[in-house]
């Protein structure tokens, strides 16, 4: 495994039942990269998401953290290893009763041996790194607006100072507006924190806006994995429906028009 990669899938097959997910899927993931994923509705995104962090286990295949086979450590090994990364899920998934600083502090308390007190503290600061003002520290997820949600979702998912940040479907769900903002966020994140970012979207201007490279899942594997003006000429039905498509080709001048 080359050293700028920082996470290496092979002959990745995953399934449910007779249902195959994945069959022959390989990834990599450069360090230091926003990597897009994309792919049709089933096609298999979160799952390999899943499949990486250690939720999911694969049927057969290989993954690779930093060149570690993951399969081969030892538990405490991987323990230590999830603490690398922070994930950001799709629907949030922040703890309800919980208030957003408490939702923070919580794989702090998972994972840290320090004081209450600097745990706030450090909490405060994850809020604040996620574009939140104080004031929505003491507050429940359901007093926020969906973007703030997303931010306090973020603020968590930064909790354990990761080098790499899973994303699933950042931008769902928010207006243009909100969706641009959480863009330059993590654009702005991934470079002055110098993270790893690994991100599902549908979001077409999130493309544009912040991937270095993007992998397109179809018929059960990676086809593609490179930067969007390459991907565009790629002759697979599926891309070029996607990037040639009405919204795919709108997405594409607004991107060349703001770069
Ligand atoms: N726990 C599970 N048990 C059984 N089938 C599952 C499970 N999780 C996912 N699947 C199936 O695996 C396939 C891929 O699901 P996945 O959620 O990864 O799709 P996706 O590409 O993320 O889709 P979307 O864009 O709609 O979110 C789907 O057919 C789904 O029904």
């Amino acid at each position: 495994m080359s050293a700028d990669l920082i996470i290496e899938v092979r002959g990745l097959r995953t399934q449910f039942g007779t249902h195959v997910v994945h069959d022959g899927l390989d990834l990599e993931v450069r360090r230091g990269e926003v990597l897009g994923i994309v792919g049709g509705s089933g096609s298999g995104k979160s799952v390999l998401l899943n499949s990486i962090i250690g939720l999911l286990q694969p049927a057969a295949g290989e993954i690779f953290i930093d060149g570690r086979l993951r399969s081969r450590l030892t538990d405490s090994e991987r323990a230590a290893l999830e603490r690398r990364w922070g994930v950001l899920f799709q629907y949030g998934a922040l703890f309800s009763a919980l208030s957003v600083r408490e939702n923070v502090m919580a794989p702090m308390r998972e994972h840290l041996e320090i004081s209450h007190a600097l745990m706030a503290e450090l909490a405060d600061l994850k809020i604040a790194l996620a574009g939140l003002g104080p004031e929505a520290a003491g507050k429940l997820p359901s007093e926020l607006s969906g973007g703030m949600r997303k931010r306090a979702a973020l603020a968590r998912a930064l909790a354990l100072d990761p080098d790499i940040l899973f994303l699933d479907e950042p931008t769902a769900g928010l207006d243009p507006i909100a969706a641009g903002k959480f863009d330059t966020l993590i654009r702005e994140l991934s470079q002055t924190l110098g993270l790893t970012v690994v991100m599902i979207t549908h979001d077409l201007d999130t493309l544009h806006a912040i991937c270095d490279r993007v992998a397109v899942i179809a018929e059960k594997r990676v086809i593609a994995n490179a930067p969007l003006d390459e991907l565009t000429r790629h002759p697979h039905v599926w891309i070029q429906e996607y990037f040639g498509g009405p919204r795919g080709r709108a997405a594409l001048r607004q991107g060349a028009g703001s770069r």
